[in-house]
């Protein structure tokens, strides 16, 4: 199935024509690697906006760090953390907003308060995830994480992770369709280190084009993981933005159509050059 063109997230249509960036934005005090500096609303619109002149095509506003070990935020909590900079941001900036979350209270509201993307780390399998992300008129990211932050990397162990991994996301993204979710609102990501070791993240990235062939938009999320830190040699993470970039472009030239990034600049520059000496793609054909 070819890969749409654009992808619309609460009508707004974003292309698909090349490889777009995602922008992170984490209003959590426990992020792992830019955790506290965007608690404040303000300190949120400013960084968001810092990114979008960037180069961000979309902003993914999270409540809940998803760390290695990390402990759920009461929805209470997460909504009080991201519908303030979701309302900030709608009325600041042009492009489409995406909610980083898995619980369906959070998604529900986010969309309310303008977020066209739901972007799910979880896959939708909270209950009432998959009916509140089908009833929105949100695009959805559905995301394969094997077993939960708080436990998922202790030993994750696989027969084949790219089969697993697409066949999870496959059935996800059929669940949606039954539900009536047109192809154009459905995006597809393998969950680089949710529930992966170093070997499972390098077949997993080597074999995006298989995921990419689903024909469904390819997510790719490696920015700053500690995935590249054991690449460069246990790298910590402030010194992973050129590795993160590099995945960017590697990513782009096996299909992937998004990446969420922390360091905007960085990938714009490295998607850039990817697109003017890489490999081209097919371009989607929808
Ligand atoms: N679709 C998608 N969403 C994601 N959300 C969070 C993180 C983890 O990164 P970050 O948000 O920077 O860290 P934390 O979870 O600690 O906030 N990774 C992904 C990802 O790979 N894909």
């Amino acid at each position: 199935m070819p890969v749409s063109l654009t992808l619309d997230c609460s009508g707004r249509r974003l292309r698909l024509d090349r490889p777009r960036i995602m922008g992170v934005l984490n209003v959590t005090p426990d992020s792992f690697s830019d955790g506290g500096r965007f608690l404040e609303p303000e300190a949120a619109v400013a960084h968001a906006r810092a990114m979008v002149e960037a180069g961000a095509d979309i902003i993914d506003v999270g409540g809940e760090s998803t760390r290695p070990g990390s402990e759920p935020v009461p929805f209470e909590e997460e909504l009080r953390r991201v519908i303030p900079v979701l309302t900030a941001l709608r009325a600041a900036l042009p492009v489409p907003l995406s909610i980083d979350t898995s619980k369906p209270e959070v998604m529900r509201a986010a969309v309310a308060a303008g977020a066209g993307l739901i972007n799910d780390v979880n896959g939708l399998r909270a209950p009432g995830a998959l009916a509140a992300a089908a009833d929105s008129a949100a695009a959805i990211c559905v995301m394969h994480m094997r077993g939960t932050p708080r436990s998922m990397q202790r030993e994750p162990r696989y027969d084949d992770v790219l089969r697993e991994v697409c066949g999870f996301l496959a059935e996800r993204a059929s669940a949606l369709r039954g539900l009536g979710v047109p192809a154009d609102r459905i995006v597809l990501d393998p969950g680089f280190g949710f529930g992966k070791t170093l070997e499972h993240n390098v077949a997993l990235f080597r074999g995006l084009a298989e995921l990419v062939s689903l024909g469904y938009p390819v997510l790719v999320g490696v920015s700053r993981k500690s995935m590249l830190g054991a690449i460069l040699g246990d790298r910590p993470v402030e010194g992973r933005v050129t590795a993160s970039a590099v995945a960017a472009a590697l990513a782009a030239g096996y299909g992937a159509r998004i990446v969420r990034v922390h360091d905007v600049a960085a990938t714009a520059d490295a998607l850039a050059v990817q697109r003017a000496l890489g490999r081209t793609v097919g371009p989607p054909t929808t």
